[in-house]
């Protein structure tokens, strides 16, 4: 395996400095950033950041993200540094959510994600970050569900999607790389979309116009939309489902209805992200675990039944560590000649 850790940042000439290296740090399209992109490691990796984050003491560094709405678009800014100390990680995603992009035929999330040295600040490579934010994203949610999860080693289980978008998508891939799923059942709020990506998924997957007959009989659930309104009903769950609430409508909180968060146990990337972006939850006495916390073992899933919930809100070490990842993968196969 290279030695990835001798490979020096770029650190142009300014004045009092010292030329390292003359030339420009790399830069990968979303198409380069796929081809680095593994669930093998990167699921591992971020089941470790989660635990990581829930021992709360610097061993991630990520302060809470800048949000920028821009009403007049409909859309936000959002910035996110984040330092892996275990790692010596340094990176800052900067990305957009614009949500009227697919009338453009542009992706609603766009990013940008640079990658420092962690030990003197130069700029190791920059990427662009559709790919990290989808992919990350699908991730977190597997290591959640892995975790949280009471049947997740029982066979052909039933998942049920809502929405049809991006994050749809790349969660029915990664789900059935992982979990013994036997049907997928999509909802979105245009029909057509929930037809079009079972098209793609093939025959395992089915399109549904109601969002309680998609969702009724479904093991594991995820929620991937825009929704300012609730999409999942607590009345309409398995008694021992688990959902991934991945979107943001108007709030994170706003594709499950009100009773789910107070009935299910609700569990988060970070805790501290919980206290700022779910405000209104927690000052309504919503308690939040942290899914690090059960990997840890210093909490645990309530053993005998109840719906799951874990309430993705997405950090900035996550897209640190895949940042890490990708960045090794690809000097691994550059010193391969690859
Ligand atoms: N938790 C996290 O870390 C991340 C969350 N997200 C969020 O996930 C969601 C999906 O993102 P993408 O798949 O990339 O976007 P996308 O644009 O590809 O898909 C959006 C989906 O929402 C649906 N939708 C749009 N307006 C809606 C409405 N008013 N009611 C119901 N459904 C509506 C669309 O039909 C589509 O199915 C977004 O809310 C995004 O902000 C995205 C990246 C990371
Ligand atoms: O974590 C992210 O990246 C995002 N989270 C919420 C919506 C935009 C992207």
């Amino acid at each position: 395996m290279a030695d990835t850790s001798k490979v020096t940042s770029n650190l142009s000439n300014t004045t009092g400095g010292s030329r390292d290296t003359p030339s420009p740090p790399p830069f990968l399209t979303n198409e380069e950033v796929k081809r680095h992109l593994h669930w093998n490691t990167l699921v591992p990796a971020t089941e470790t950041l989660f635990a990581n984050v829930s021992r709360h003491n610097e061993l991630v560094i990520q302060p809470p993200r800048l949000i920028m709405p821009i009403s007049q678009q409909n859309a936000a800014l959002l910035c996110m540094p984040a330092y892996l100390a275990e790692d010596n990680v340094l990176a800052c995603k900067v990305v957009t959510s614009f949500r009227n992009n697919a009338a453009l035929g542009l992706p609603s999330i766009l990013a940008t994600v640079i990658l420092f040295d962690g030990s003197n600040g130069g700029t190791k490579m920059i990427m662009e970050g559709t790919e990290i934010t989808t992919w990350r994203t699908a991730a977190a949610s597997v290591a959640a569900t892995k975790n949280l999860f009471r049947r997740i080693k029982d066979k052909d289980l039933v998942l049920a999607i809502m929405g049809s978008g991006v994050q749809a998508h790349i969660h029915a891939q990664a789900f059935m790389s992982y979990f013994s799923i036997k049907e997928i059942r999509i909802w979105n709020h245009r029909f057509a979309g929930a037809e079009a990506l079972c098209k793609r998924l093939g025959d395992i997957a089915k399109p549904f116009p109601d969002k309680e007959e998609c969702v009724k009989p479904a093991d594991l659930i995820v929620t991937a939309t825009y929704s300012p309104t609730p999409v999942v009903h607590y009345d309409w769950l398995k008694s021992d489902a688990h959902i991934n609430a991945v979107g943001f409508g108007v709030s994170h909180h706003s594709e499950l209805d009100e009773n789910t968060y107070r009935k299910a146990s609700v569990f988060v990337d970070s805790l501290d992200g919980a206290k700022q972006e779910l405000k209104s939850l927690h000052e309504a006495g919503i308690k939040f675990t942290e899914v690090g916390a059960v990997i840890n073992g210093t909490e645990r899933v309530p053993p005998n039944g109840g719906v799951t919930v874990f309430q993705s809100l997405g950090m900035g070490g996550e897209d640190a560590i895949t940042a890490k990842l990708i960045f090794n993968d690809y000097m691994k196969h550059k010193n391969q000649g690859k």
